[in-house]
């Protein structure tokens, strides 16, 4: 292979750059060319194309965001937008694309493969919820921000002897709900896998958790649930606490990614590069049993990762 494309797609994601960095400079020291794509398939779409060197991605590392941009493109859904995509293909010469995006992404990248244009993906998205792989690229930098945030709820909440609901991201997962949950030692952590009552979950556990004397909550919701403002009243009413709702939204993808982060960007990039060099496509790259490893794109699509739910009974156990 001798040119390759590089795009980020769907959200964007802490530690994006560092694999666009590594992808971009593992392939320039095996001879081959790197075509940074802007826009995601939107920018494959229109041909917003630039050819990136080893000078590109310098001081980008401790960057979040990506300097590549990124989009949704309901055209690249289509023949036509696809087409569209593959002649930008032909036209820069690119013979392979490394992606970097969730699931939807690798949709996208398993149709540009199966059209000719061998695909890697890499899961990029902070909600962790890639079924081949354990962990996703901005998932460790987003849990460090919500523990950040919840700290200082915590100040205020202590300080007024309230209950603070806080709601994360996570699309319709809730692994960043779960990590950060145990991490601030919420008193209660609601997500969409794991079925809840609110009564006994909430309810009766703050107040057997207010008889050994602990005067404020830190209650933590998973998005996908869509039920802050209604377990805010039904807390507030029903215990008489003063209760707040915090809704974190987008302060969790952004931020300076953690090492953790940025080093498994770099290995999953480095990872994809070898793969590509070899003119092996159609793979998603994931992290399984602590290592990098690869799947063909269709099985890492239907395959699903079971939500650790003993760790849930232990944030149960321990929070109270
Ligand atoms: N079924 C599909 N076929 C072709 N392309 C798709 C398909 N699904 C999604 N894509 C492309 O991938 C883009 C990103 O997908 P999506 O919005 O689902 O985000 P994602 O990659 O899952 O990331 P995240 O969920 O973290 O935002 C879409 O805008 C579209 O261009
Ligand atoms: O940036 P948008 O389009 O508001 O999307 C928000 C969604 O994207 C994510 O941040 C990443 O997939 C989800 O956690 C959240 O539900
Ligand atoms: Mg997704």
């Amino acid at each position: 292979m001798k040119t390759i494309g590089i795009l980020t797609s769907g959200g964007d994601s802490p530690g994006m750059n560092a694999a666009v960095r590594a992808v971009t400079r593992a392939a320039i020291n095996r001879g081959i060319r790197v075509m940074g794509i802007r826009r995601g398939y939107s920018g494959l779409i229109s041909g917003d194309i630039f050819e990136m060197d080893v000078r590109s991605v310098s001081d980008i590392i401790h960057r979040g965001g990506t300097v590549l941009y990124t989009a949704r493109s309901e055209e690249f859904k289509t023949e036509e937008g696809m087409q569209k995509a593959i002649q930008t293909c032909k036209e820069f010469g690119i013979e392979g694309v490394v992606v970097i995006g969730g699931d939807g992404s690798f949709r996208g990248a398993s149709d540009l493969s199966a059209r000719g244009i061998p695909c890697v993906g890499l899961p990029g998205t902070i909600d962790n919820d890639v079924g081949c792989s354990d962990y996703t690229i901005g998932f460790d930098t987003a849990i460090n921000t919500v523990i950040a945030m919840v700290d200082r709820l915590r100040d205020t909440a202590q300080s007024h002897d309230r209950c603070s609901v806080v709601e994360v991201m996570g699309r319709r997962a809730g692994y960043i709900a779960l990590e950060a949950g145990i991490a601030v030692g919420a008193s209660a952590i609601l997500v969409p896998e794991v079925p809840y009552d609110i009564e006994n979950d909430v309810l009766k556990r703050m107040e057997k958790i207010s008889k050994t004397g602990k005067k404020h909550f830190i209650i933590i919701v998973a998005e996908g649930l869509e039920i802050t403002d209604k377990l805010t009243e039904i807390i507030a009413e029903r215990t008489q606490m003063n209760t707040r709702s915090t809704v974190l939204g987008h302060v969790q993808r952004g931020g300076s990614p953690t090492g953790y982060d940025r080093v498994m960007a770099s290995r999953m990039g480095y990872h994809a590069v070898e793969l590509l060099s070899q003119g092996i496509g159609n793979r998603v790259v994931a992290f399984k049993d602590s290592k990098i490893v690869d799947f063909d794109v269709q099985q890492a699509l239907s395959m699903h990762k079971e939500f650790p739910v003993e760790l849930y009974k232990m944030a149960y156990e321990i929070s109270i």
